[in-house]
């Protein structure tokens, strides 16, 4: 709260609350009721809805409209600070305890982390004029960057929140750049002053410094205990300029995110750029040149709430009679019929950075699985998949992913909510072949990485993909970081000082390097302190090469990996040593190699075992004896058979879980 709106706090809890009313929405009255809401199926929630009592959102111009988003390093309280506003606007109740409320997804709350991005619209009274504010909390995490970019493109300002304990952190620097390349006004506000350890005016120093914004009238704020929380709003309507767009030109529309209903189909949530929509319209998609009719149109308050119409500013849901995730093109621009507009520039399509096979532990769960993988797809459509066969894994599939923990975030959704028991491979990067006469073919199995044969005729080159990674940490780990990166083939970029203490460093570094243990060592090395956020800096040529793993001479697959030439040997003798500890000693000696090629990289023996399970049986039971034997075939069925070694495939799962961890 700035010194020269000293009432404002309580006027305006009172002006949301009265506003709301009058515009006929019944704010959400508790948690409780908040959550029961919540667990209504949108059909109940649209049967629920008084017609009557529909916002008239005619009544809200487009100069009162603001469209922001919150960005931030994770965990600097993004989510926080939007249970706040969702407060003081009476969209939620601020009775009870309200904890990351836009966070609905059980993998969000279990991990304290926002997956997804979710847009809330508010509405509040400002200077005696009723203001609609459209609020999307993003996500921290660089893998979900895109959802960060989309999002600001339904936005005309930011507000950028930095922990004034921790200070600028490599999202911050990361987050900060992407606004400003869309052009949006960036509000920086001080978050966690409540901190005994916060320290506002270092924090301040840095800000300017990095970004070289005005901070003479930085908000200082704490999210949790609500200091100067009032102050927010005012700001946002003061300083983001209101979305530019003419009521009197044809619709149109960015459709900036979707996700899966099971009772509606997909629901897509739009920026209105131009004119109108209203139930019952009839749209077309630019991109596919598919029609629609819009069965429903609203705002989330929190949730769907139906507004019969949305207006050019606004931004809104509609219901259209899609049946899959990917009919939604995200960046698509939509329209009515027989208006054609000209098409929004929207966004280049998310690309997989990481791929990973995933089978299901017992094969006979395949059927349940490959449904349970269409249902997560739907709502992530940022996920590519394809069917694979392993010979010692079975039946799979070939996933594709933003990054490692969007990865482990789908494979614990996978486990938590469709309770699957699966293995996951070794995750690879897209790599890239240039062949000879000049084509390319980007290969995310390392299946299809080509042969000596193969290479020698066709290949010219082959090519890995690179990053732009920026790490910010306390100077005295400065030689640890350089190390780091040095023994990861990084190139150093830049380093400065973001203040006295602490570092900026940009290096260039290969992708695949990035999507192993980076991150945990970086962690590691820096007591926790650096921070790590990343970008895509193109392909460069490299020493690549496929390492195979042998169990008595024949090859397993699901065990291959593309690696650099350099990594060989390292790699090579570690893999052999860990199989070794978990495949299980059989009748007869199993030869473990790692191999390049013919070439062999590293080589383990697990001596042989007579294992005689009649042992026991003293005397002459035949019968007996028979059972016995005949227990231990069966059991042996249920192994699998590579070569002529039995493996389990839990021998499989421990190698890949502790390849993982
Ligand atoms: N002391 C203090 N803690 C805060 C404040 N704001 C947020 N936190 C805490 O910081 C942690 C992270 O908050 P979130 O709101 O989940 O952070 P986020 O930026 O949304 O995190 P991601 O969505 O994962 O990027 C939680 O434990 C919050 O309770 C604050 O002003 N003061």
């Amino acid at each position: 709260m700035t010194s020269c709106y000293p009432l404002l706090r309580h006027v305006c809890r009172q002006d949301a609350g009265r506003l709301g009313h009058q515009i006929g929405l019944k704010p959400i009255t508790s948690v409780q009721t908040w959550k029961r809401w919540n667990s209504k199926s949108t059909t109940e929630k649209l049967k629920s809805a008084d017609p009557t009592k529909l916002i008239d959102l005619k009544t809200i111009p487009a100069e009162n409209i603001r469209n922001f988003s919150i960005i931030a390093h994770i965990d600097h309280g993004k989510s926080t600070l939007a249970d706040r506003l969702l407060e003081l606007t009476n969209t939620i109740s601020s009775r009870g305890s309200n904890k990351q409320v836009l966070d609905k997804l059980k993998v969000e709350r279990e991990r304290g982390i926002t997956v997804k991005a979710q847009t809330v619209s508010m509405f509040y009274k400002y200077k005696g004029k009723n203001y609609l504010l459209n609020l999307i909390d993003t996500p921290g995490h660089v893998d979900f960057s895109y959802e960060v970019s989309r999002s600001l493109a339904a936005c005309q300002g930011t507000l950028l929140l930095v922990d004034a304990a921790q200070g600028i952190q490599a999202q911050t620097v990361a987050n900060f750049y992407l606004a400003y390349g869309q052009g949006l006004e960036i509000i920086p506000v001080l978050n966690k002053i409540d901190l005994p350890g916060a320290e506002p005016d270092r924090v301040l120093k840095q800000i300017q410094s990095a970004f070289e914004v005005d901070t003479s009238s930085i908000l200082k704020i704490s999210a949790k205990t609500g200091i100067n929380i009032e102050s927010v709003l005012p700001s946002v309507i003061e300083k983001i300029p209101c979305p530019k767009g003419s009521m009197t030109k044809p619709f149109r529309a960015l459709l900036f995110d979707s996700w899966y209903d099971k009772y509606v189909g997909v629901v897509c949530m739009l920026g209105v750029v131009d004119g109108t929509i209203r139930k019952g319209d009839k749209v077309v998609s630019a991109y596919s040149d598919t029609r629609y009719e819009v069965t429903e149109v609203g705002i989330m308050h929190p949730e769907q709430l139906p507004t019969g119409y949305l207006h050019s500013g606004q931004v809104g849901y509609i219901v259209c009679g899609m049946k899959t995730a990917s009919e939604a093109h995200i960046g698509d621009t939509f329209h009515h019929i027989g208006k054609k507009v000209e098409a929004l520039p929207g966004f280049q399509p998310a690309q997989s950075m990481v791929f990973a096979g995933i089978f299901p532990v017992d094969t006979n769960d395949f059927k349940k699985m490959d449904d349970s993988i269409k249902k997560l797809t739907l709502n992530d459509a940022s996920v590519s998949v394809h069917k694979e066969t392993s010979n010692a894994l079975g039946q799979g599939w070939r996933l594709g992913f933003l990054g490692t923990l969007h990865m482990d975030v789908f494979r614990q959704r996978l486990e938590n909510e469709y309770e699957a028991n699966i293995i996951v491979t070794q995750p690879t990067v897209p790599y890239r072949i240039v062949y000879k006469d000049g084509t390319t073919k980007t290969i995310r199995n390392p299946s299809e990485f080509p042969d000596g044969d193969e290479r020698a005729a066709r290949v010219s080159r082959l090519q890995e993909p690179m990053v732009l990674a920026t790490m910010i940490f306390p100077d005295e780990y400065m030689g640890k970081m350089i190390e780091l990166c040095g023994t990861r083939r990084g190139e150093q970029r830049e380093y400065v000082y973001v203040d006295e203490k602490r570092v900026m460093m940009k290096y260039i570094l290969p992708l695949a390097e990035v999507v192993t243990d980076f991150y945990d060592e970086l962690k590691g090395r820096s007591s926790g302190y650096a921070t790590f956020d990343y970008e895509e800096a193109g392909y460069e040529d490299s020493e690549l090469v496929k390492m195979t793993v042998l169990l008595n001479s024949k090859p397993v697959d699901a065990l291959s990996v593309i690696l650099h030439r350099s990594q060989v040997d390292l790699v090579g003798r570690d893999w052999v040593k860990r199989l070794k500890g978990v495949i299980q000693r059989q009748l007869f000696d199993v030869v473990i190699q790692t191999a390049l090629g013919t070439k062999i990289v590293a080589r383990e023996t697990i001596s042989a075992l007579r294992k005689n399970v009649t042992a026991k049986c003293y005397g002459g039971d035949v019968s007996r004896k028979m059972k016995l034997l005949q227990k231990q075939k069966e059991g042996k069925k249920r192994m699998k058979m590579i070569g002529n070694v039995e493996l389990p495939q839990k021998a499989f799962y421990d190698f890949m879980d502790n390849n993982a961890s």
